[in-house]
């Protein structure tokens, strides 16, 4: 099988980081940005990582899709809110027998780039990364990078270990980014999705880092209950997320050094916050099951208030 060419769509902390690695193994990598493109274009992409810092003085940078060539992969890493630009994007990115791999967080994102693309295009991945864009084209890696890889298939039913997720896993695992290929994207997502829910909403609504939320017996009560909601809903949903799996969250992340969610800085920078992927999106396909999950409801409403409010200001 001939080298997968990359496109990376939304060149920021997350796809700045991974396609600068990807490029760094020596793959044939090209940079959507918006902002930064300029300054991207003439200084290249600086990362500095835990893992050791590096900097590519010279990256191929676009602002205008339409100039990159139609890629192997291209690789969703927009915030989910501008998510609205990805009919404008994807047609012109993927090649036709390219893929579309979302690494976005949340859930029914996948679906939503089907609809654009065709479900048999299209690739999840659940990443746990922290990194941050700090300025243009810099990239603060704080912390974890590995990535579970899963096909997508139309209505979430689990896929199989294809040949191009195999490569996709390889070429990752070559840049220095541990890949888990797995079955069942659904259950992946929902699996982030007990950590996300829970301390992306709580830390914007409570103004607290993990470790204030983790500190505090009432906080850390109402996210222990929020995880085992968000168990109830994967179970609505047909998955089951063991109690182990909770309170290993739990224990982990208690001990995690004190770590501001990706929605409290963008609440804080005023930037629109990922609602729809992280909270309205599983709650609609969960009540459309039949369940409601109260306590998530809640935080829900509670955040897109917040961030109506902030955005209109
Ligand atoms: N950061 C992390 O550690 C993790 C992030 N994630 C998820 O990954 C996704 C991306 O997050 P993150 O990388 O943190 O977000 P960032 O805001 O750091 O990156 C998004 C990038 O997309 C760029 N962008 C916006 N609009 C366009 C456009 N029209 N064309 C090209 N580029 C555009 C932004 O540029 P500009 O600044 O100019 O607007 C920005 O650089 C989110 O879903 C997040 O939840 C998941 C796990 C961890
Ligand atoms: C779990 C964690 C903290 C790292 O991937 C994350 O998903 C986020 O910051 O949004």
């Amino acid at each position: 099988m001939c080298e997968f060419t990359y496109a990376i769509v939304g060149t920021g902390a997350l796809g700045g980081f991974y396609g600068a690695k990807l490029q760094q193994s020596g793959l044939n990598v090209h940079f959507l940005l918006k902002s930064d493109c300029e300054h991207v274009r003439q200084h290249g992409l600086v990362i500095k990582s835990v893992d050791g810092d590096f900097t590519l003085p010279r990256v191929k940078a676009y602002s205008d899709v339409q100039k990159i060539p139609a890629c192997d992969v291209v690789v969703i890493s927009l915030k989910t809110t501008q998510n609205h630009l990805l009919p404008q994007i994807l047609p012109f990115a993927v090649k036709d027998t390219g893929i579309v791999l979302v690494l976005q967080n949340g859930f029914g994102i996948e679906a939503e780039v089907a609809q654009i693309v065709g479900s048999d295009k299209v690739i999840g991945g659940i990443c746990f990364l922290t990194a941050n864009k700090i300025a243009p084209g810099y990239i603060r890696h704080l912390s974890y990078k590995n990535i579970i890889l899963c096909e997508y298939t139309q209505n979430y039913h689990p896929g199989g270990i294809t040949e191009r997720l195999r490569q996709i896993g390889k070429d990752f695992e070559n840049a220095g980014i541990p890949v888990e290929l797995d079955e069942d994207l659904l259950l992946a997502r929902w699996k982030k999705l007990v950590w996300n829910i829970p301390y992306n909403g709580l830390s914007v609504i409570l103004n607290a880092t993990t470790a204030e939320l983790m500190a505090s017996p009432d906080s850390s009560k109402l996210v222990e209950e929020l995880m085992y909601e968000v168990a109830t809903g994967a179970k609505a949903l047909g998955r089951t997320i063991p109690d182990t799996f909770i309170q290993k969250m739990l224990h982990n992340t208690a001990k995690m050094t004190p770590y501001l969610t990706s929605m409290k800085i963008d609440y804080d920078e005023r930037r629109p916050m990922e609602v729809e992927a992280i909270f309205g999106n599983p709650l609609r396909m969960v009540q459309a099951a039949g369940t409601n999950l109260p306590k998530i409801d809640c935080l829900y409403q509670q955040l897109k208030f917040l961030d109506a409010m902030r955005t209109a200001r």
